[in-house]
């Protein structure tokens, strides 16, 4: 039986990434999470080896995002010191996922699909996108979200036009109903398609 099609799913921050994952369950697409992959690392594999570069940053045997993000915030090499632990561990969830999938098509939800090459292991992307002053409101109505905090993270990431332009698809995120059935029709076509 040949391999599952693999649909990479991505957008820059606050454009509707789990919204949009949560559309492909609702139609039976098994999805795999990035995010949710960093929140399981953080109670299992990650704990150990972010306590060597932070102790602090481990209460009660897990990874506390608060005190990352306290540290990320004083010290600009922190990020890429947790990175460098974090997204081989994530990889290999990942791997794991890909290994044990059945069915015509999979969805992997990765907000940093492109910044780490993940998209060379896609068979096509699809990328959510919404107009800045969206994304901007959205991002600031999260709890514990500053403008100072999205800035660094927007930094972080490759450009929504950039995105776009290597997308295989793109789909706004403006309303529920038209995303829905874009992603519907999303779907259809490429359950209908076979792929080498
Ligand atoms: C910085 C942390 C502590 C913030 O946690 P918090 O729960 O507050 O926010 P959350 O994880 O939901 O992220 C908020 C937004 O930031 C983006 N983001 C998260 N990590 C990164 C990163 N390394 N580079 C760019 N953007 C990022 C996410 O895509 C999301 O859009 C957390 O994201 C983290 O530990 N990041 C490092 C691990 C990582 O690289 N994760 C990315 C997925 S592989
Ligand atoms: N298709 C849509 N129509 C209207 N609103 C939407 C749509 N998709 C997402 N939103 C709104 O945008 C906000 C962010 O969506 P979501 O959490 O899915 O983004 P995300 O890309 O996963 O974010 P992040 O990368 O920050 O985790 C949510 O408050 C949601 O209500």
């Amino acid at each position: 039986m040949s391999r599952p099609f693999r649909l990479g799913l991505t957008g820059s921050i606050g454009m509707g990434k789990s919204t949009t994952a949560a559309m492909f369950r609702d139609l039976g697409v098994p999805v795999w999470d990035a995010d949710a992959a960093v929140h399981r690392l953080y109670e299992g594999d990650a704990v150990e080896p972010l306590r060597a570069l932070c102790p602090e940053a481990v209460v009660d045997g897990r990874v506390d995002r608060e005190r990352l993000r306290d540290w990320i915030a004083r010290d600009p090499d922190a990020l890429p010191r947790i990175e460098a632990v974090v997204h081989p561990l994530v990889a290999a969830d990942r791997a794991a996922f890909l290994n044990n999938a059945r069915g015509d098509l999979v969805v992997l939800d990765i907000p940093l699909l492109f910044e780490t090459g993940a998209d060379a292991q896609m068979d096509a992307v699809l990328v959510v996108t919404a107009p800045p002053e969206v994304q901007r409101s959205r991002v600031l109505a999260r709890p514990g979200m500053t403008a100072a905090r999205m800035e660094i993270l927007l930094a972080k990431q490759m450009p929504d036009a950039e995105k776009r332009r290597r997308a295989t698809h793109v789909i706004e995120t403006t309303g529920l109903e038209q995303t829905r059935a874009a992603v519907q029709s999303l779907v259809s076509s490429l359950r209908d398609r076979k792929h080498a």
